[in-house]
């Protein structure tokens, strides 16, 4: 009974009664399961399919909007001073309840956001370019002995062993060091896992660690996943301790798990269900996008030779010595090589999933809709980065559109919406974005690879949105080392 009276309140009484969508999806939160969950990550394109019928705001669950249109984006995704709160269905999507992406509360958010922000500074993430390009030199010792064993490397685990060592260095100062043996990458296991279940976790409020109660054996045995989850949770937290309980407190400025443990914090800020969670999401956060993208980048590139020969030759005057890689900002001034980095970003999406913001003080006014305040309201990555009107023929690789449109004065990279905007935008884009910057220009400089025969477009083709892109085709980047210099 109490359902029935919940679906007539949804269709007609709802303060989003009136707004256009699927009377299904107006009605019940089933609509979202059987697309995110039965159909296993498809609701991105049955969204599309809804706006192709009813335009460009549409209620997509009972109590949330998704609006395609770009020019609406600043507004969703707003900066300070406006007040922007999670919506607790996405935070808790991670099952790492504890941390900055899950405070919902927009106070809250700032004050557990602030003390890491110094860390991703342009200036900060400048001064580690030797930590950078020390997991590449790494990375380059592995396709040296691939070349002469002939092996096919993966570029898409090597990326991610790349991204891993590099954040689990910066942000504790311990290396994972997967790319040291056989590259074997916990975290990027761990993070696939969770993300996997994200869709579940929207409907079910589930702490990863509470498994940690079950007897590991069985978690091994019937949820080897989780078990992979449990064990990146349990290297954080042995982290975490040893910097709680240090007898001489590390400054906060060393590294990101002292700045969470600073005395100054409040007592509630700094406990070990704090450090674990923030610890697991900055590692997560840190690895898996940023992995995609490099090998998404890396796929286009070795598909489009002639693009490839362009840039080797632009990074080549740039970087005579192939052993001695520039600055980020001599790299981020090579026209081509930035037109590549942001086309790789555009068409590798970063996130296919919604991210819902809430203005909880304000009416948004969308054309003649206005918006109650409250309201979860997204705008997926994917349907900017695929907008004819700003990008033509979006799924063609062009990185000259960038170069183009940056001798124009245009404003291209406002448009580049994978890192989100305003003050929930993703804490790590300088990273991110060196990281790029310095592996592309390195293997264009240094590697000749050539594709392996099954990796094709559909490897590159997303698909499925576990929170993380997951394409069409999962095998993977693979491809031949020719030779290293
Ligand atoms: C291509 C690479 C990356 C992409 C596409 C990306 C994307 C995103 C997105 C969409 C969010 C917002 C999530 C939400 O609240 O709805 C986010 C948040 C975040 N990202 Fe990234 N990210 C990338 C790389 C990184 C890196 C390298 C780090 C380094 C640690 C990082 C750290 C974070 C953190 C800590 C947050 C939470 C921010 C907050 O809640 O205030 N990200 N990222």
């Amino acid at each position: 009974m109490y359902r029935l009276l919940k679906v007539i309140y949804n269709l007609y009484f709802h303060p989003l009664a009136r707004f256009p969508g699927p009377k299904l999806a107006a009605a019940t939160h089933l609509f979202e399961f059987y697309w995110s969950i039965i159909r296993d990550g498809e609701f991105i394109w049955e969204i599309e399919r809804m706006h192709q019928q009813y335009g460009p705001i549409i209620r997509i669950t009972p109590r949330e909007l998704h609006i395609s249109d770009p020019s609406f984006y600043n507004e969703i995704y707003a900066g300070n001073p406006k007040r922007v709160e999670g919506d607790y269905r996405f935070t808790r999507s991670t099952g790492v309840t504890q941390s900055m992406f899950a405070a919902i509360d927009h106070d809250l958010h700032q004050r557990r956001r602030s003390p890491l922000t110094k860390f991703f500074s342009k200036r900060s993430i400048s001064d580690i370019q030797p930590i950078i390009q020390d997991k590449i030199e790494r990375l380059i010792k592995k396709l040296q002995r691939a070349s002469k064993d002939g092996s096919v490397v993966s570029l898409t685990t090597l990326s991610a062993a790349f991204t891993a060592d590099t954040i689990s260095h910066y942000s504790y100062g311990v290396s994972m060091g997967c790319l040291d043996g056989e590259v074997e990458n916990i975290l990027t296991d761990a993070t696939q896992a969770v993300l996997a279940l994200s869709h579940w976790l929207r409907f079910l409020p589930i702490r990863f660690t509470n498994a940690k109660k079950l007897p590991p054996a069985l978690v091994q045995k019937f949820f080897p996943k989780a078990a992979t989850v449990l064990q990146t949770h349990q290297t954080i937290s042995s982290l975490a301790l040893e910097v709680l309980n240090a007898n001489e407190p590390k400054a906060p400025h060393e590294n990101m798990f002292a700045a969470l443990a600073d005395p100054k914090l409040p007592a509630e800020e700094r406990n070990l269900g704090r450090l674990e969670d923030e610890g697991f999401v900055i590692l997560a956060a840190g690895t898996e996008t940023t992995a995609y993208s490099l090998s998404v980048t890396m796929f286009y590139l070795l598909d489009n030779p002639e693009i490839f020969s362009k840039l080797y030759d632009e990074i080549k005057a740039a970087m005579p010595d192939p052993t001695h890689c520039p600055s980020l900002s001599v790299l981020e001034h090579l026209p081509l090589l930035r037109g590549v980095v942001n086309e790789g970003l555009r068409l590798s999406m970063g996130t296919l999933t919604r991210h819902p913001r809430i203005a909880p003080d304000r009416i948004l006014q969308y054309k003649n809709w206005a918006i109650p305040a409250g309201t979860p309201c997204s705008t997926c990555t994917y349907f900017v980065h695929t907008d004819p009107e700003i990008f033509p023929n979006p799924s063609s690789f062009d990185p000259y559109r960038w170069v183009r449109a940056a001798e124009k004065g245009q404003h291209l990279e406002n448009h580049l919406a994978l890192f989100l905007k305003g003050n929930r935008a993703c804490l790590g884009i300088n990273m991110a974005t060196a990281e790029m910057y310095m592996l592309t220009a390195n293997l264009v400089r240094r590697v000749k690879m050539k594709l392996h025969e099954g990796t094709t477009i559909d490897c590159v083709t997303p698909a499925r949105d576990h929170t993380i892109v997951v394409p069409k085709d999962t095998s993977g980047i693979r491809a031949y080392v020719l030779d290293v210099e």
